[in-house]
């Protein structure tokens, strides 16, 4: 054998030269089958037991899907009991149509059509594998002897349906499996057999479903198989054509997207794209695609969370975080750049009106499938100003003004890089206590009495009290044309002096009798850098009054 990577033989892409699908787009929502509980379920440590599966079928029914393959009921025991467990407690809605998969092999497909019996709706899908690989390795037959194997399988199964009980509407579905390591004429031929035997009409169409059972190629060459069969097929207005991409590559979710521009009708898959190795295509990721591409998937994802809690529960599996839409931290900016502008864009929403979703880094309202806003921001060592402040906001209430950013974010990204974690939103709020309301010294306000007067139409504010630095108390006293500027002329009175009054914001925090307001106080210190304050009081004059005092302790830190 040939070392490394030389030993892999590269995928010869076809020739299709005047491709179309390059230029269409998706505009619809495709058939959607979930093959959650068969392919999802075979490949499963633990297979889903009754109950689970029973439970899982629920939500797919609930999430709008109107075909489920529900299982391999000529595999095991357990499979066909469950089948028979849905069919016989009624559980499946009218509309749903319940699909079954099948080898084409004759006791298979018979034990197949005694375990739907009495169901209402059913596709029969049947398959057998066709690529060159499967040919030499598995079957040891060439092409016609794998024609054979399928067009006998399709002839058994048209008449076991013209036997089935006339209250059962039986559909078909035929697969060439591992069509994407098929030569693309050889799959158009079975195809064309398989439709020919099985009767095949514009009114009673066939699902020819093509699967990347393996994914051996890139997406655009994907495309060119599915659109070589849309085009190629005899009788294609007598055929849905399908898709059941497997993420091999990385690529299902852009295999299907293409092949939908390619010309497919139809997808199967599963939510959270557990199946088979890497998995089939995750149709959360795809239908909530189309979502965000105004067009409307058809399936409801409202509940993103209790969808979620279900597949894990069934299936023992876990949603990874950066699971596209559903990932625990998708809706979550660590980074400060993305804080800052995801701040923007919820502002911009709420100030403009505007009719659209225009927040930047969120491709998506994470409202629209019931995620919250609120872990929308976490810090780490990674985050910037807007971050914090964002979090003092949504979290505390505290609406630091701009110019404090700045001096809040280093004190958060200190911390952050000290400890080398994140920091929850009550670790802001105590380093919030810590650095502006618990610092009391050396300077703390004992006694105030604030008096306002006027004169000439002129007003006036005489300040009167006294503060405690360290062990002494120094009585105060000064008038100026605000609490601030005659509180400021007082401490110059007894010497200290030097800091100059820069801006001053403050809101309520509370409401009600408990109502308190906060005052943040900018100050320029005598070395010429500036300093916030903050103050909380009932009165908002204390409070600003205290704002003061802090932006001077911290000033002498
Ligand atoms: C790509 C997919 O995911 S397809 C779905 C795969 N899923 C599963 O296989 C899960 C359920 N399967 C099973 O439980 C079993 O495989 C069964 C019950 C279906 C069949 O079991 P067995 O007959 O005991 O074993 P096995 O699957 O190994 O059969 C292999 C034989 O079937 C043939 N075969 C395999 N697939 C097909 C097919 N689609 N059509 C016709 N013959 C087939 C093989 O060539 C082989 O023939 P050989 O015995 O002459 O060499
Ligand atoms: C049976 C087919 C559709 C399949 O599961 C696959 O090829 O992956």
């Amino acid at each position: 054998m040939k070392a490394a990577f030389e030993k892999y033989i590269p995928f010869v892409p076809i020739n299709l030269k005047d491709r179309q699908w390059p230029d269409k787009a998706i505009d619809r929502a495709p058939i959607w089958c979930s093959v959650d509980l068969r392919d999802g379920n075979q490949a499963l440590v633990e297979p889903m037991n009754l109950q689970e599966k029973v439970t899982f079928f629920k939500l797919l029914v609930d999430m709008g899907f109107k075909e489920i393959e529900v299982g391999f009921p000529s595999a095991s025991e357990t499979e066909y009991e469950i089948l028979r467990t849905l069919i016989d407690q009624n559980l499946i809605p009218d509309d749903v149509t319940i699909q079954v998969l099948v080898q084409a092999r004759e006791h298979l497909i018979e034990k197949t059509f005694e375990a739907i019996r009495g169901a209402k709706n059913v596709i029969v899908h049947f398959y057998n594998s066709t690529s060159a690989l499967q040919r030499k390795v598995v079957f040891k037959k060439d092409m016609d002897g794998i024609i054979d194997i399928a067009v006998k399988g399709a002839r058994l199964i048209r008449q076991l349906a013209a036997k089935a009980d006339k209250g059962t509407s039986i559909r078909f579905e035929y697969s060439p499996e591992s069509f994407s390591g098929t030569e693309v004429e050889n799959s158009v031929k079975i195809c064309a057999k398989v439709m020919e035997a099985i009767g095949a009409t514009k009114d009673n169409k066939i699902i020819i479903n093509l699967p990347s059972t393996v994914q051996v190629s890139s997406s655009n060459h994907f495309a060119d198989q599915v659109e070589y069969v849309c085009r190629n097929l005899p009788n294609r207005e007598a055929a849905i054509i399908s898709i059941h991409p497997h993420n091999d590559r990385g690529t299902g979710i852009a295999d299907a997207e293409f092949a939908l521009m390619a010309g497919a009708d139809r997808i199967e898959g599963t939510i959270f794209g557990n199946g088979e190795r890497t998995g089939n295509v995750d149709i959360i990721t795809l239908g909530l695609n189309m979502y965000t591409q105004g067009v409307d998937p058809r399936l409801d994802f409202s509940d993103i969370n209790h969808i979620k809690e279900v597949y894990e529960a069934c299936t023992k599996m876990k949603v990874h975080e950066r699971q596209p839409y559903g990932g625990e931290l998708v809706f979550t900016a660590f980074s400060g750049s993305h804080q800052d502008a995801i701040n923007k864009g919820f502002e911009y929403m709420k100030d403009s009106g505007t009719e659209y979703w225009e927040v930047p880094y969120l491709p998506i309202d994470p409202s629209d499938i019931g995620r919250q806003y609120d872990p929308v921001i976490r810090i780490n060592s990674q985050s910037g100003k807007g971050g914090a402040a964002f979090i003092m906001q949504q979290n505390f209430g505290y609406n630091l003004p701009k110019a404090m950013h700045p001096e809040f974010g280093n004190i958060v990204k200190a911390e952050a890089d000290r400890t080398g974690k994140e920091l929850s939103a009550q670790d802001i709020m105590d380093l919030f206590n810590d650095e502006y309301l618990k610092i009391t010294g050396p300077f703390s306000l004992r006694r105030h009495k604030i008096e306002e007067g006027g004169q000439n139409g002129n007003s006036f504010v005489h300040f009167e009290g006294s503060i405690r630095k360290s062990d002494e108390e120094l009585n105060i006293e000064g008038e100026g044309n605000g609490p601030i500027d005659a509180f400021f002329n007082a401490l110059n009175k007894v010497g200290i002096e030097g800091y100059e009054f820069i801006s001053y914001h403050e809101h309520a925090i509370s409401t009600g009798s408990n109502a308190k307001a906060v005052a943040y106080i900018e100050l320029k210190r005598p070395d010429g850098g500036h300093v916030f304050g903050v103050g909380i009081e009932s009165n908002i004059n204390i409070a600003s009054i205290k704002g003061v005092l802090c932006a001077i302790n911290r000033s002498l830190k």
